[in-house]
């Protein structure tokens, strides 16, 4: 396949099926290098699994996923590693690790088997911790914190992984206010300052319509509008999608658009 130096991913005629239920149908998009897109779309519509197949965390079938060119079926698990972080929609961990040891294991790609983490690696988890504000319960046990504080610690492991794609599935679900605006102004940051590629899953609409350079609008398994949030979160859109009738104006200091649901539309 050609190379296009500006192309982080590009996807061809993507389908995926567990069992007997299609859950991706005939998927085809290309994702520029540095750029911030959503993935929006109703429960069960294929955006875990979307971002599950980019990632290699389903059996991937075929030529479909090129990462920077390169076909993921043939990446290593450590190579894929080093190219895409995760933050998986559930962050329950089953071990009694410190938050410390949970945020280093973001640097295991780069390290030898038997290697233990280098002063270098330990500043890089620092500065994730720091930005995430999580550094105060680094000698924590994981399941000793709040939810919404393990999700930010499991975002700090992510950008100690230090990657140039990172997806997010649901990254602020459990997260108050202050720390969502926080949370998705680095992840904003560091898609400007280091050229990112970020795919959020999210759900507040207005919110990736603050955040994205362009979004995803997903229904059961198909793509049904991609580009900019003018272009894709429409009136029609929104109701053919999430059976939902909105108003919609702009938001007065973005300029972007602003979803109202109208209330007791259901009753
Ligand atoms: N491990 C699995 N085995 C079988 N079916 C699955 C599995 N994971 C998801 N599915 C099914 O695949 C479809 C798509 O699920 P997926 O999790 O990708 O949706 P989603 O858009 O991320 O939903 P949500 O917004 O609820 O997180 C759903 O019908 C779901 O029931």
């Amino acid at each position: 396949m050609k190379k296009n130096i500006n192309d982080s991913i590009v996807i061809k005629k993507l389908k995926f099926s567990y069992g007997d239920n299609i859950v991706l149908n005939d998927i085809g998009i290309s994702l520029e290098k540095g750029k911030f897109y959503s993935v929006i779309g109703p429960n069960g519509s294929g955006k875990t699994t979307l971002a599950k197949y980019i990632a290699k965390l389903v059996d991937v079938q075929g030529e479909k996923v090129f990462v920077e060119g390169e076909d993921i079926k043939k990446m290593s698990a450590k190579v894929i590693a080093k190219k895409i972080s995760c933050v998986p929609q559930n962050t329950s961990i089953d071990y009694d690790f410190s938050v410390m040891d949970i945020v280093l294991m973001g640097r295991a790609p780069y390290m030898g088997r038997f290697q233990s983490e280098s002063e270098s690696d330990i500043k890089i988890a620092k500065r994730a911790m720091d930005i995430t504000k999580v550094w105060h319960l680094r000698d924590k046990k994981i399941n000793q914190i709040s939810g919404g504080e393990r999700q930010r610690v499991i975002i700090a492991r992510t950008i100690t992984q230090d990657t140039d794609l990172m997806i997010l599935d649901e990254p602020i679900s459990n997260i108050d206010i202050q720390h969502q605006i926080g949370l998705l102004d680095t992840i904003k940051n560091l898609n400007k300052e280091k050229n990112l590629t970020v795919i959020a899953i999210l759900h507040d609409l207005n919110l990736a319509a603050q955040y994205s350079d362009e979004i995803i609008l997903m229904n059961e398994g198909e793509i049904i509008s991609f580009g900019r949030a003018e272009a894709v979160l429409t009136k029609k859109n929104i109701k053919n999608v999430y059976n939902l009738d909105v108003n919609l104006i702009e938001n007065p200091m973005t300029g972007k658009p602003y979803i109202i649901p109208i209330y007791n539309q259901f009753s």
